[in-house]
């Protein structure tokens, strides 16, 4: 089975094409953030990310046509329970109406295909999977609760193979998970559930290459009443246009680490102050699996950069095994989904709303 799997990041866009579970061709492009603030909405971004897609399909000598199913990644669509969800008219509308971020355009893409071509398509594990502990949603305000947002589908899909390499299921772990790309999210894995996890766009953890993370209060409210910014343009600040790239004009930490190399104290301070955070969310997550650690997990792009996962370590290898799984799991969770429901190992879920 000749399975299409897209995956619209904040900053990349990931095509594979497998033949059932063997990769038979892949691409990641990475889009610049100058590239991206073309597009005054993430709508406007779809057919900017169609075209790489179909152009990709036409670039490996396949048509659209040569495909049976397509695994997308899954976007907002409000707490839900981990698994396949078959795209359906109600499934698209609301991918279509909650567009905060980039993997909503996935499965938007992928049911044009269904509709166009026949061809059946499905989200697996989105980034509002909801397994948090109910102790773990509440603040101090009553009525603002913490939300689950994060990389599920790369997180449980590292946090599986991990399972495996230390001669375990995944419900039999305890671990702690650091996905470290556009976003970054940390979540504390028990027992096979996220049962804590940073709200890793709407502003909650640690800062990212083009994200605020959490904030003083105070600061925030002051920015909402300084007139400078309409509710929209803050939250896009926070969520977009923030971290990294609101201080050094970049969101791609190759390039900041070139800034290092050349003695740009300002890029070392804050690729420093980076790290620090990130290392900070992992010591919480530690205290919400009351210690008991089998591993912490760094995954995502930026684990590519050892520079980076340095200073991570540096300040958390006192608290266990730290297991660097450089990149991302995705595509091929999203086609091992696929093909799961497709031949009725695993029973495909239906979007209620
Ligand atoms: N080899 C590398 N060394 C350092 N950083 C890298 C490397 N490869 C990718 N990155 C960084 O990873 C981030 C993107 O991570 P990724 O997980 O691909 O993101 P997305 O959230 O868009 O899927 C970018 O900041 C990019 O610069
Ligand atoms: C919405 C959470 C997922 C996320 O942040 O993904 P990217 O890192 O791809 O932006």
């Amino acid at each position: 089975m000749k399975i299409l799997a897209i995956n619209p990041g904040s900053t990349s866009t990931k095509i594979s094409i497998f033949e059932d579970t063997n990769l038979l061709f892949e691409e990641v492009l990475r889009h610049p953030a100058e590239e991206l603030s073309k597009y005054p909405t993430l709508k406007d971004q779809y057919g900017y990310r169609e075209d790489m897609i179909t152009a990709f399909i036409k670039s490996k000598g396949f048509s659209v046509k040569d495909i049976d199913a397509i695994a997308a990644r899954g976007g907002l669509i409000g707490p839900i329970e981990g698994g396949t969800y078959k795209i359906d008219e109600k499934l698209a509308e609301r991918l279509g109406t909650n567009m905060v971020h980039a993997s909503n355009l996935a499965g938007l893409i992928a049911y044009d295909l269904t509709k166009e071509y026949n061809i059946p398509s499905f989200i697996t594990n989105p980034v509002t999977v909801d397994e948090m502990e109910d102790i773990a949603k509440i603040t101090g305000i009553p009525g603002i609760t913490r939300k689950s947002k994060f990389h599920a589908l790369n997180q449980k899909a590292v946090a599986g193979k991990v399972a495996d390499k230390l001669g375990k299921t995944y419900e039999e772990c305890n671990l702690i998970v650091v996905h470290l790309g556009g976003g970054v999210s940390i979540g504390a894995h028990q027992k096979g559930k996220v049962i804590d996890v940073n709200n890793c766009i709407d502003g909650d953890g640690p800062m990212s290459p083009n994200r605020a993370g959490s904030l003083p209060v105070e600061s925030v409210i002051e920015l909402c009443f300084s007139g400078k910014y309409t509710e929209k343009s803050l939250k896009a600040y926070v969520s977009s246009e923030a971290g990294l790239w609101a201080y050094l004009g970049t969101s791609d930490t190759r390039d900041v680490q070139k800034m290092i190399a050349a003695g740009n104290k300002e890029a070392e301070t804050l690729y420093k102050a980076f790290a620090y955070q990130v290392a900070k969310g992992i010591g919480a997550m530690t205290t919400v699996l009351k210690g008991k650690v089998d591993a912490i997990v760094i995954t995502g792009g930026i684990a590519y950069s050892d520079q980076f996962v340095g200073m991570i370590k540096e300040r958390t290898s006192f608290l266990g095994n730290i297991i660097v799984m450089p990149g991302e799991e995705e595509m091929l969770a999203l086609a091992e989904s696929v093909l799961h429901v497709m031949s009725g190992k695993e029973k495909v879920k239906v979007y209620k709303g």
